[in-house]
C-alpha cells in the first residue's frame, strides 16, 4: 500500500477554500403549490417501488476512459434516432406526473457534450412543480469549470464527477485525453456553486489506481464531498477482468491500515447505491459502490432511458422497449404507461452474479443501443485479454456492432451447423410493420362470380380475408422456427384486376415486438391465396398462383425497407 502524504496534503489544501453554499440556488420563492397528477407508483412484482430515472443524454463523450468506451470510441447511433430535448422532457413529464418519479439524473456519455443540456434542465425544471425532487447530473467534470453555476441556476441540485486518479499523467492514460486540472477545478466550482451534494466517482482497478484510496479519502478532510468507489464492472468492450477488480472488502482493508478508525455511517437513505463510510471528524464521507461483490438491487428504485429512447429497467437486463418509438407513433399516453408496466413486471429481483454478467452481452456502458452479439462479445474479451498481456504489442480491436452478418442464414448455429431458433430477447421491442403481395390468376368467370358473389361456396372475399387474418395469427405454428409474436393489426386487401383477370392481394401486419412480421406477412397472403383458390375450384382448376412476396418492412435495427 502506497499512501503518499505530500500528494494527500496538496489535494486537501485543493478542496480547502471551497465553501459549499448550501441550497445557494433554492427555488423555494418559485416553487409554486404542488400540483401533482400522480395517481400512479411503479412497483414492480418484488413490490419494488421506483422512482428515480436515470436519463442518458447522449452517446457521444469527449474522453475515452478505458473501463468504460474503446479508444476508437463506439458506433454512434444515428442523430435523429437520438432523443430530442422536447421528446426527453415529455418522456420525463410523464414519469413523473403519472408515476411519481421524484428524482432525474442525467447522464451519458457526457451530457455536457449535447449542446441544449441548460435547455433540458431548465425544462425538467418546471417539474418540480408536479414533484420532481431532484435534478442530478453524472459528469467527467472536463468542462464543469465553466459550467457548474450555469446549471446550478437552471435546476441541477446534484452532480457526481468522475475522477479515477490524483497523478495527472495516469489521469491521461485511464481517459486517454489530458484535462486533470480541468476536472479539479471543475469540482471546486461544483462545490463554490452550492449543490447539494457533490460526489466523487472512482472507479478502483488494480494496479491502476488502488494505490490511491487513502489519498482520495483524504480529500474528504476538509471538503463536503462525499468520494465513492466504485467496483470495476464489465461492459461490452470494456476489458474486464476479474483480476482487475477490487472488491469493496479489499478496499476497506487498505483504507483501514491508514485510517483505522474509519466507519460506517447510518444509512439515511434506505435504497442508496453506495455503502456510506466516515473518517470521524472528516468534512465529508467516502462510500463504496459494490455491484459486483454485493449487489443492492434489493433496494432497488431505478429505471433508465438510453439516449435513443429505450427503456432500460435494469442496468444490467437486456430487455429494452422504445419509448421513442411510442412517442413518435403518436402512442396515447395511456398505452405508453401501460408498455412502461408491462417492462417493468419483468424487471428480474436482482443482476447475476459477476461471472455471468462478464460472460452476458450487455451495452457499453456509454451507450445506450446496440447489443453485440456473444460471438462478438467473445471476440473482443479475448483481444481484452491480449491486450493485457501483451504490455509491447498495440492491437486494436474494431469495433462492429451488426449483430449478424445479412447474408448468414441466422437459423444455424455457426458454431454447431444444427438448426436453432434465434435468440431474440436482447433485441429491443420496436414498433414493426410488414406489407407482402401475391396475385391468383383466376380467368374472367372466377372474376365474375367472386365480384357477383355468386361462388358456390359463398362469399370469397370475406372469407379469404378472415382465413388470412387467421393464418397470420397462427405463422408460429406453422413455420417451426419463428417466434410467436402479439400481433397489433393484420389488415388484408383483395382487389379483382379484370385486365390480367387476376386478384392482387396484400397483407399488413403489425406489432410492438423485438422481432420482426414479415413471416406473418407472408403467411397470410398465402392463405388468403390458398383459399381463394379452394372456394372457386369447383368453377376452374386453372388458377396459377402467382408471385408471393414481401414488399416492405419497417421498425427495428434494419429501418425502413422496400423490396421490388
Ligand atoms: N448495480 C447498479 N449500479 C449502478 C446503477 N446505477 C449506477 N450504478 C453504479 O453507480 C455508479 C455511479 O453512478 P452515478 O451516475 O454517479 O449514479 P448513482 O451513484 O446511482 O447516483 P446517486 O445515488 O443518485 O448519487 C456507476 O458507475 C455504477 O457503477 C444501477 O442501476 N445498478
Ligand atoms: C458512463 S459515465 C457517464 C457520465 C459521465 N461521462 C461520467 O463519466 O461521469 C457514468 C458513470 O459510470 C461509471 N462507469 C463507467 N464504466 C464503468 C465500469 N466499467 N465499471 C464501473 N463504473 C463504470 C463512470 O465512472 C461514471 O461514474
Ligand atoms: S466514463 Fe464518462 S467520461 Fe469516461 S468515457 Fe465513459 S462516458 Fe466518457
Ligand atoms: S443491477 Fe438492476 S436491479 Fe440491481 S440495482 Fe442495478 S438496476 Fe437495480
Amino acid at each position: 500500500m502506497n499512501c503518499s502524504i505530500s500528494k494527500r496534503n496538496k489535494c486537501a489544501h485543493f478542496f480547502f477554500s471551497s465553501v459549499a453554499k448550501q441550497n445557494f440556488f433554492a427555488h423555494a420563492g418559485k416553487i409554486r403549490l404542488c400540483s401533482q397528477l400522480t395517481s400512479e407508483q411503479l412497483y414492480d412484482s418484488f413490490g419494488r417501488k421506483h422512482d428515480y430515472l436515470r436519463i442518458s443524454l447522449t452517446e457521444k463523450c469527449n474522453f475515452r476512459c478505458l473501463y468504460c468506451m474503446p479508444e476508437e470510441g463506439v458506433q454512434l447511433t444515428p442523430a435523429p434516432n437520438i432523443l430530442t430535448s422536447d421528446e426527453v422532457f415529455r418522456l420525463s413529464s410523464l414519469f413523473v406526473r403519472h408515476f411519481g418519479i421524484n428524482k432525474i439524473r442525467l447522464t451519458g456519455g457526457e451530457p455536457f457534450v449535447r449542446k441544449d443540456l441548460r435547455e433540458i434542465v431548465e425544462n425538467l425544471s418546471s417539474l418540480k412543480h408536479y414533484g420532481l425532487k431532484t435534478i442530478a447530473l453524472t459528469t467527467n467534470g472536463a468542462v464543469l469549470k465553466h459550467r457548474a453555476l450555469e446549471i446550478r441556476k437552471a435546476g441541477v441540485n446534484a452532480v457526481n464527477i468522475s475522477l479515477d486518479t490524483l497523478v495527472p499523467a495516469k489521469f491521461e492514460f485511464i481517459t486517454r485525453r489530458k484535462g486533470w486540472s480541468n476536472v479539479m477545478h471543475g469540482i471546486r466550482a461544483a462545490l463554490d456553486a452550492g449543490f447539494d451534494h457533490v460526489k466523487i466517482n472512482c472507479v478502483v482497478m488494480k494496479g491502476l489506481n488502488d494505490d490511491e484510496l487513502c489519498d482520495f479519502v483524504s480529500l474528504t478532510e476538509h471538503s463536503p464531498l462525499d468520494v465513492r468507489f466504485i467496483e470495476y464492472m464489465p461492459f461490452d468492450g470494456n476489458k474486464w477482468n476479474f483480476k482487475r477488480m477490487v472488491p469493496f472488502i479489499e478496499m476497506l482493508m487498505i483504507i483501514r491500515k491508514v485510517y483505522p478508525n474509519v466507519e460506517k455511517m447510518k444509512d439515511e437513505k434506505f435504497n442508496k447505491t453506495s455503502k456510506p463510510y466516515q473518517v470521524p471528524g472528516f468534512a465529508g464521507q467516502i462510500g463504496f459502490i459494490t455491484s459486483m461483490t454485493k449487489n443492492f438491487c434489493g433496494a432497488c428504485n431505478r429505471l433508465r432511458i438510453t439516449a435513443d429512447g429505450n427503456l432500460k429497467v435494469c442496468l444490467f437486463g437486456r430487455e429494452e422497449v422504445s419509448l421513442r418509438d411510442l412517442l413518435r407513433s403518436q402512442c396515447s399516453t395511456d398505452s405508453i404507461k401501460s408498455v412502461i408496466k408491462q417492462a417493468l413486471k419483468k424487471k428480474k429481483k436482482q443482476h447475476d452474479g459477476a461471472t455471468q454478467i462478464a460472460q452476458s452481452p450487455n451495452r457499453p456502458m456509454i451507450l445506450i443501443g446496440k447489443v453485440l452479439s456473444l460471438a462478438i462479445y467473445e471476440q473482443s474479451f479475448l483481444l481484452s485479454i491480449a491486450l493485457i498481456l501483451s504490455s509491447r504489442t498495440k492491437l486494436t480491436a474494431k469495433r462492429t456492432y451488426s449483430t449478424q452478418n445479412t447474408e448468414d442464414l441466422s437459423h444455424i448455429n455457426p458454431k454447431t451447423g444444427k438448426v436453432q431458433m434465434v435468440d431474440i430477447s436482447h433485441k429491443t421491442a420496436t414498433q414493426r410493420v410488414a406489407i407482402a403481395k401475391g396475385r391468383i390468376y383466376l380467368g374472367t368467370k372466377i372474376c365474375e362470380l367472386i365480384e357477383r358473389k355468386e361462388a358456390t361456396k359463398g362469399d370469397v372475399i370475406t372469407t379469404a380475408k378472415i382465413a388470412g387474418i387467421m393464418a397470420a395469427k397462427n405463422t408460429c405454428s406453422l413455420i417451426p422456427l419463428c417466434h410467436q409474436i402479439a400481433l397489433s393489426n393484420v389488415h388484408i386487401e383483395i382487389e379483382i384486376d379484370h385486365k390480367s383477370q387476376e386478384a392482387i392481394i396484400s397483407a399488413r401486419v403489425s406489432t410492438l415486438s423485438s422481432t420482426g412480421v414479415e413471416m406473418e406477412a407472408l403467411t397470410a397472403v398465402s392463405v388468403t391465396t390458398l383459399t381463394i383458390y379452394d372456394m372457386c375450384k369447383a368453377v376452374s382448376k386453372n388458377m396459377i398462383i402467382k408471385e408471393i412476396k414481401l414488399q416492405s418492412k419497417s421498425g427495428g435495427k434494419s429501418g425502413d425497407v422496400h423490396y421490388d
